[in-house]
Protein backbone atom coordinates (compact mmCIF):
# COMPACT_ATOMS: atom_id res chain seq x y z
CA UNK A 1 0.00 0.00 0.00
CA UNK A 2 1.51 3.25 -1.41
CA UNK A 3 1.72 6.17 1.67
CA UNK A 4 -0.11 9.43 0.42
CA UNK A 5 1.60 12.15 -0.76
CA UNK A 6 2.26 15.15 1.97
CA UNK A 7 4.60 17.74 0.64
CA UNK A 8 5.13 19.41 -2.84
CA UNK A 9 1.44 19.11 -3.46
CA UNK A 10 1.31 23.10 -5.01
CA UNK A 11 4.64 22.36 -6.18
CA UNK A 12 4.14 21.89 -10.27
CA UNK A 13 7.57 21.95 -11.11
CA UNK A 14 11.50 22.28 -10.26
CA UNK A 15 13.31 23.37 -12.91
CA UNK A 16 17.67 23.32 -13.16
CA UNK A 17 19.15 26.47 -11.80
CA UNK A 18 22.55 26.68 -12.57
CA UNK A 19 24.82 26.65 -9.41
CA UNK A 20 26.66 30.36 -8.45
CA UNK A 21 29.69 29.07 -9.68
CA UNK A 22 28.31 28.13 -12.73
CA UNK A 23 27.16 31.33 -13.40
CA UNK A 24 30.51 33.18 -12.36
CA UNK A 25 32.27 31.34 -14.59
CA UNK A 26 30.07 32.39 -17.65
CA UNK A 27 30.66 36.50 -16.30
CA UNK A 28 34.06 35.90 -14.26
CA UNK A 29 34.71 38.99 -11.98
CA UNK A 30 37.11 41.70 -13.87
CA UNK A 31 40.14 43.26 -12.65
CA UNK A 32 38.52 46.74 -13.43
CA UNK A 33 35.28 45.46 -11.87
CA UNK A 34 36.98 44.21 -8.88
CA UNK A 35 38.30 47.74 -8.54
CA UNK A 36 35.37 49.73 -8.34
CA UNK A 37 33.61 47.46 -6.18
CA UNK A 38 36.29 47.59 -3.40
CA UNK A 39 36.74 50.97 -3.84
CA UNK A 40 32.88 51.68 -3.17
CA UNK A 41 33.39 49.61 -0.16
CA UNK A 42 36.57 51.35 1.15
CA UNK A 43 34.76 54.73 0.29
CA UNK A 44 31.52 53.82 2.04
CA UNK A 45 32.97 52.46 5.03
CA UNK A 46 34.96 55.52 5.41
CA UNK A 47 31.95 57.52 5.30
CA UNK A 48 29.72 55.46 8.12
CA UNK A 49 33.20 55.13 9.56
CA UNK A 50 33.87 59.24 9.86
CA UNK A 51 36.97 58.90 8.07
CA UNK A 52 35.71 60.65 4.99
CA UNK A 53 33.17 63.79 5.08
CA UNK A 54 31.57 63.10 2.11
CA UNK A 55 28.22 61.99 2.14
CA UNK A 56 27.11 59.08 -0.31
CA UNK A 57 24.34 58.98 -2.99
CA UNK A 58 22.59 55.65 -3.74
CA UNK A 59 20.59 56.71 -6.81
CA UNK A 60 19.46 55.32 -10.02
CA UNK A 61 16.52 53.53 -11.12
CA UNK A 62 14.12 51.67 -9.03
CA UNK A 63 14.37 49.14 -10.56
CA UNK A 64 16.42 47.37 -14.01
CA UNK A 65 14.08 46.55 -16.74
CA UNK A 66 16.31 47.32 -19.65
CA UNK A 67 20.01 46.73 -19.69
CA UNK A 68 20.69 49.39 -22.33
CA UNK A 69 19.13 52.07 -20.71
CA UNK A 70 20.61 51.10 -17.70
CA UNK A 71 24.06 51.31 -19.46
CA UNK A 72 23.08 54.66 -20.92
CA UNK A 73 21.98 55.97 -17.09
CA UNK A 74 25.11 54.08 -15.35
CA UNK A 75 27.75 56.21 -18.09
CA UNK A 76 25.63 59.90 -17.27
CA UNK A 77 25.78 58.90 -13.51
CA UNK A 78 29.56 57.91 -13.93
CA UNK A 79 29.88 61.23 -15.61
CA UNK A 80 28.08 63.53 -12.60
CA UNK A 81 30.12 61.28 -10.05
CA UNK A 82 33.29 62.37 -11.19
CA UNK A 83 32.31 65.86 -11.18
CA UNK A 84 30.89 66.05 -7.75
CA UNK A 85 33.64 63.10 -6.49
CA UNK A 86 34.62 66.15 -4.00
CA UNK A 87 31.49 65.99 -1.63
CA UNK A 88 29.56 63.07 -2.55
CA UNK A 89 29.69 59.50 -3.85
CA UNK A 90 27.46 58.29 -5.93
CA UNK A 91 26.46 54.50 -5.82
CA UNK A 92 24.44 53.90 -8.72
CA UNK A 93 20.81 52.25 -7.89
CA UNK A 94 21.06 48.24 -9.67
CA UNK A 95 17.37 47.23 -8.63
CA UNK A 96 16.83 43.32 -9.66
CA UNK A 97 14.35 42.01 -7.10
CA UNK A 98 11.36 44.26 -6.10
CA UNK A 99 9.25 43.13 -3.34
CA UNK A 100 5.68 43.76 -4.10
CA UNK A 101 2.92 45.27 -1.54
CA UNK A 102 0.64 42.19 -3.19
CA UNK A 103 1.87 41.35 -6.42
CA UNK A 104 3.51 42.56 -10.04
CA UNK A 105 6.71 41.98 -11.85
CA UNK A 106 9.18 40.93 -9.08
CA UNK A 107 12.46 41.98 -10.87
CA UNK A 108 14.42 41.02 -13.86
CA UNK A 109 16.17 38.30 -12.11
CA UNK A 110 12.35 36.81 -11.90
CA UNK A 111 11.61 37.36 -15.05
CA UNK A 112 13.78 38.93 -17.17
CA UNK A 113 11.62 38.84 -20.68
CA UNK A 114 8.92 40.60 -18.62
CA UNK A 115 6.59 38.25 -20.04
CA UNK A 116 5.72 35.65 -16.91
CA UNK A 117 8.41 33.11 -18.67
CA UNK A 118 10.00 33.55 -15.21
CA UNK A 119 13.55 32.59 -16.40
CA UNK A 120 15.83 33.14 -13.57
CA UNK A 121 18.41 31.11 -14.39
CA UNK A 122 18.70 33.90 -17.42
CA UNK A 123 17.90 36.18 -15.61
CA UNK A 124 20.46 35.93 -12.98
CA UNK A 125 23.41 35.49 -15.63
CA UNK A 126 21.66 38.88 -17.16
CA UNK A 127 21.94 40.17 -13.91
CA UNK A 128 25.25 39.69 -12.97
CA UNK A 129 26.38 40.80 -16.18
CA UNK A 130 25.02 44.15 -15.93
CA UNK A 131 26.42 44.62 -12.51
CA UNK A 132 29.88 43.54 -14.12
CA UNK A 133 29.13 46.61 -16.69
CA UNK A 134 28.25 48.82 -14.34
CA UNK A 135 31.33 48.11 -12.42
CA UNK A 136 33.08 48.37 -15.25
CA UNK A 137 32.01 52.06 -16.08
CA UNK A 138 33.96 52.68 -12.80
CA UNK A 139 30.70 53.24 -10.51
CA UNK A 140 29.91 51.33 -7.60
CA UNK A 141 26.50 49.13 -6.77
CA UNK A 142 23.92 49.35 -4.54
CA UNK A 143 21.04 47.00 -4.48
CA UNK A 144 18.30 45.44 -2.49
CA UNK A 145 18.52 42.09 -1.24
CA UNK A 146 15.36 40.26 -1.27
CA UNK A 147 15.88 36.60 -1.66
CA UNK A 148 18.81 35.11 0.60
CA UNK A 149 20.37 32.85 -2.11
CA UNK A 150 20.53 35.33 -4.62
CA UNK A 151 24.20 37.20 -3.29
CA UNK A 152 26.12 33.92 -3.83
CA UNK A 153 25.31 34.86 -7.53
CA UNK A 154 26.51 38.72 -7.41
CA UNK A 155 27.66 39.45 -4.48
CA UNK A 156 31.15 40.02 -5.72
CA UNK A 157 29.55 42.94 -8.04
CA UNK A 158 27.71 45.17 -5.07
CA UNK A 159 29.09 47.45 -2.78
CA UNK A 160 26.01 48.78 -0.36
CA UNK A 161 22.92 46.42 0.30
CA UNK A 162 19.38 47.86 1.43
CA UNK A 163 17.20 45.47 3.25
CA UNK A 164 14.10 46.89 2.76
CA UNK A 165 11.00 48.06 4.79
CA UNK A 166 8.95 44.81 3.76
CA UNK A 167 11.91 42.76 5.22
CA UNK A 168 14.09 44.33 7.79
CA UNK A 169 12.33 42.60 10.70
CA UNK A 170 12.81 39.18 8.75
CA UNK A 171 15.64 36.75 10.72
CA UNK A 172 16.65 35.30 7.49
CA UNK A 173 17.64 38.86 6.23
CA UNK A 174 19.24 39.65 9.51
CA UNK A 175 21.07 36.32 9.23
CA UNK A 176 22.00 37.33 5.25
CA UNK A 177 23.37 40.70 6.53
CA UNK A 178 25.02 39.20 8.91
CA UNK A 179 27.31 37.48 6.03
CA UNK A 180 27.37 40.22 3.95
CA UNK A 181 30.43 41.75 2.28
CA UNK A 182 29.14 45.67 1.98
CA UNK A 183 27.53 48.27 4.34
CA UNK A 184 24.07 47.33 4.70
CA UNK A 185 21.15 50.05 4.90
CA UNK A 186 18.16 48.72 6.94
CA UNK A 187 14.71 50.58 5.85
CA UNK A 188 12.32 51.68 8.70
CA UNK A 189 9.23 49.34 8.42
CA UNK A 190 6.27 50.66 6.25
CA UNK A 191 4.03 51.57 9.20
CA UNK A 192 6.99 53.90 9.83
CA UNK A 193 8.71 51.88 12.79
CA UNK A 194 12.30 52.05 13.21
CA UNK A 195 12.64 49.62 16.00
CA UNK A 196 12.76 46.84 13.48
CA UNK A 197 15.63 48.84 11.62
CA UNK A 198 17.53 49.37 14.72
CA UNK A 199 16.83 45.45 16.09
CA UNK A 200 18.27 44.23 12.59
CA UNK A 201 21.53 46.32 12.56
CA UNK A 202 22.19 44.77 16.25
CA UNK A 203 21.17 40.87 15.16
CA UNK A 204 23.17 41.27 11.76
CA UNK A 205 26.21 42.85 13.19
CA UNK A 206 26.39 39.19 15.57
CA UNK A 207 27.78 36.01 13.85
CA UNK A 208 24.64 33.42 12.62
CA UNK A 209 24.43 30.11 11.76
CA UNK A 210 21.67 28.91 9.20
CA UNK A 211 21.09 27.03 6.03
CA UNK A 212 22.20 29.22 2.60
CA UNK A 213 23.89 27.09 -0.45
CA UNK A 214 27.69 27.05 -1.41
CA UNK A 215 29.00 27.93 -4.47
CA UNK A 216 28.68 24.85 -5.79
CA UNK A 217 24.72 25.24 -5.38
CA UNK A 218 24.31 22.86 -2.35
CA UNK A 219 22.82 22.81 0.88
CA UNK A 220 24.99 24.51 3.30
CA UNK A 221 25.13 25.40 6.95
CA UNK A 222 26.67 29.16 6.50
CA UNK A 223 28.72 30.54 9.62
CA UNK A 224 29.22 34.23 9.50
CA UNK A 225 31.14 37.06 11.47
CA UNK A 226 28.68 39.80 11.51
CA UNK A 227 28.58 42.93 9.54
CA UNK A 228 29.27 45.80 12.00
CA UNK A 229 28.67 48.26 9.07
CA UNK A 230 24.78 48.06 9.19
CA UNK A 231 22.95 51.68 9.64
CA UNK A 232 19.43 52.91 9.34
CA UNK A 233 17.31 54.14 5.91
CA UNK A 234 14.92 56.53 7.20
CA UNK A 235 11.75 56.04 4.39
CA UNK A 236 8.97 57.33 5.95
CA UNK A 237 6.25 55.34 6.41
CA UNK A 238 2.03 54.72 7.92
CA UNK A 239 1.18 57.83 6.49
CA UNK A 240 4.12 60.35 7.25
CA UNK A 241 7.39 61.10 6.08
CA UNK A 242 10.19 61.07 8.51
CA UNK A 243 12.86 63.16 6.99
CA UNK A 244 12.20 66.24 9.29
CA UNK A 245 14.81 67.42 12.24
CA UNK A 246 12.30 66.31 14.83
CA UNK A 247 12.19 62.79 13.17
CA UNK A 248 15.81 62.77 12.28
CA UNK A 249 16.68 63.93 15.61
CA UNK A 250 14.47 60.55 17.59
CA UNK A 251 16.37 58.59 15.51
CA UNK A 252 19.52 59.96 16.38
CA UNK A 253 17.85 59.35 19.74
CA UNK A 254 17.25 55.48 19.25
CA UNK A 255 21.00 55.00 17.69
CA UNK A 256 22.36 56.41 20.46
CA UNK A 257 20.48 54.83 23.02
CA UNK A 258 20.67 51.40 21.50
CA UNK A 259 24.79 52.46 21.60
CA UNK A 260 25.04 52.39 17.98
CA UNK A 261 27.04 54.51 15.39
CA UNK A 262 24.86 57.32 14.91
CA UNK A 263 24.58 57.08 10.96
CA UNK A 264 21.35 57.33 9.32
CA UNK A 265 20.27 57.70 5.12
CA UNK A 266 17.46 59.30 4.43
CA UNK A 267 15.56 57.80 1.22
CA UNK A 268 14.13 60.91 -1.00
CA UNK A 269 11.27 58.79 -2.67
CA UNK A 270 8.58 56.15 -0.94
CA UNK A 271 7.06 57.49 1.78
CA UNK A 272 9.39 60.62 2.60
CA UNK A 273 7.64 61.58 -1.15
CA UNK A 274 4.05 60.44 -0.35
CA UNK A 275 5.39 58.47 -3.96
CA UNK A 276 5.46 61.09 -6.00
CA UNK A 277 8.75 61.55 -7.44
CA UNK A 278 8.14 65.36 -8.18
CA UNK A 279 8.57 65.47 -4.71
CA UNK A 280 12.00 64.09 -4.15
CA UNK A 281 14.27 67.33 -4.86
CA UNK A 282 12.10 69.10 -2.01
CA UNK A 283 13.15 66.12 0.10
CA UNK A 284 17.17 66.21 -0.90
CA UNK A 285 16.85 70.01 -0.94
CA UNK A 286 15.43 70.00 2.90
CA UNK A 287 17.94 67.63 4.15
CA UNK A 288 21.07 69.54 2.87
CA UNK A 289 19.69 72.43 4.38
CA UNK A 290 19.61 70.35 7.95
CA UNK A 291 23.22 69.27 6.95
CA UNK A 292 24.25 73.42 6.72
CA UNK A 293 22.93 73.63 9.66
CA UNK A 294 24.74 71.56 11.64
CA UNK A 295 23.21 67.97 11.34
CA UNK A 296 25.94 65.41 11.52
CA UNK A 297 24.24 62.17 11.34
CA UNK A 298 23.05 62.40 8.20
CA UNK A 299 25.96 60.28 5.97
CA UNK A 300 23.18 59.37 2.89
CA UNK A 301 20.59 59.88 0.44
CA UNK A 302 18.93 57.93 -1.87
CA UNK A 303 17.00 58.95 -4.82
CA UNK A 304 14.85 57.26 -7.48
CA UNK A 305 16.24 58.39 -10.63
CA UNK A 306 15.88 57.29 -14.23
CA UNK A 307 16.99 59.01 -18.02
CA UNK A 308 12.94 59.73 -17.88
CA UNK A 309 10.57 61.07 -15.71
CA UNK A 310 7.53 59.16 -13.96
CA UNK A 311 6.93 55.61 -14.52
CA UNK A 312 4.91 53.96 -16.87
CA UNK A 313 3.12 50.11 -16.79
CA UNK A 314 4.29 47.02 -18.35
CA UNK A 315 2.71 47.11 -21.53
CA UNK A 316 1.56 43.26 -23.22
CA UNK A 317 3.45 44.03 -26.34
CA UNK A 318 6.97 44.92 -25.29
CA UNK A 319 8.06 46.97 -28.46
CA UNK A 320 5.48 49.95 -26.38
CA UNK A 321 7.57 50.47 -23.80
CA UNK A 322 9.17 54.06 -23.45
CA UNK A 323 12.28 54.18 -23.41
CA UNK A 324 14.68 54.93 -20.03
CA UNK A 325 11.14 55.20 -17.99
CA UNK A 326 10.58 52.84 -14.88
CA UNK A 327 8.26 50.04 -15.07
CA UNK A 328 7.64 50.42 -11.28
CA UNK A 329 7.85 53.14 -8.49
CA UNK A 330 7.78 56.84 -10.66
CA UNK A 331 11.67 58.38 -11.08
CA UNK A 332 12.24 61.96 -11.22
CA UNK A 333 14.26 62.15 -14.90
CA UNK A 334 18.00 62.89 -15.73
CA UNK A 335 17.65 66.63 -15.80
CA UNK A 336 15.97 66.72 -12.54
CA UNK A 337 18.59 64.16 -11.06
CA UNK A 338 21.65 66.08 -12.32
CA UNK A 339 20.47 69.16 -11.09
CA UNK A 340 19.89 68.14 -7.86
CA UNK A 341 23.03 66.28 -7.17
CA UNK A 342 24.66 69.34 -8.60
CA UNK A 343 22.93 71.77 -6.51
CA UNK A 344 23.47 69.76 -3.08
CA UNK A 345 27.13 69.27 -4.43
CA UNK A 346 27.44 73.04 -4.53
CA UNK A 347 25.83 73.53 -0.65
CA UNK A 348 27.97 70.48 0.47
CA UNK A 349 31.58 72.11 -0.53
CA UNK A 350 30.84 74.54 2.56
CA UNK A 351 29.25 72.45 4.87
CA UNK A 352 31.47 69.97 5.08
CA UNK A 353 34.09 71.77 6.21
CA UNK A 354 32.40 71.99 9.65
CA UNK A 355 31.85 68.09 9.89
CA UNK A 356 33.07 65.84 12.23
CA UNK A 357 32.15 62.35 14.51
CA UNK A 358 28.51 62.79 15.93
CA UNK A 359 28.51 63.71 19.94
O1 LIG B 1 10.25 50.62 -4.64
C1 LIG B 1 9.47 49.76 -4.95
C2 LIG B 1 8.09 49.64 -4.48
O2 LIG B 1 7.73 50.68 -3.66
C3 LIG B 1 7.91 48.33 -3.79
O3 LIG B 1 8.47 47.32 -4.57
C4 LIG B 1 6.43 48.06 -3.57
O4 LIG B 1 5.77 48.19 -4.75
P1 LIG B 1 4.21 47.94 -4.89
O5 LIG B 1 3.51 48.56 -3.71
O6 LIG B 1 3.89 48.61 -6.20
O7 LIG B 1 4.00 46.47 -4.97
C1 LIG C 1 11.20 48.62 -2.24
C2 LIG C 1 11.94 49.67 -1.99
O1 LIG C 1 11.88 50.44 -0.89
P1 LIG C 1 11.09 50.16 0.47
O2 LIG C 1 11.60 48.86 0.98
O3 LIG C 1 11.46 51.33 1.29
O4 LIG C 1 9.63 50.13 0.14
C3 LIG C 1 12.95 50.15 -2.95
O5 LIG C 1 13.78 50.99 -2.58
O6 LIG C 1 12.90 49.69 -4.08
Amino acid sequence: MSVAQTENLNIVAVDHMPSPEEIKARVPLTERAAASVLAGRRALADILDRKDKRLFVVVGPCSIHDPVAGLDYARRLKKLADEVADTMVLVMRVYFEKPRTATGWKGFINDPYMDDSFRIDEGMEKARRFLMDVCEIGLPTATEALDPIAPQYYGDLISWTAIGARTSESQTHREMSSGLSTPVGFKNATDGDLDVAINAIISASRPHSFLGISGKGQSAILRTRGNRLGHVVLRGGGGRPNYDTVSISLAEQALAKAKLPVNIVVDCSHANSWKKAEFQPLVMKDVIHQIREGNRSVVGLMIESFIEAGNQSIPADLSQLKYGCSVTDACVGWDTTDEMIRNAAGVLREALANRGVPA
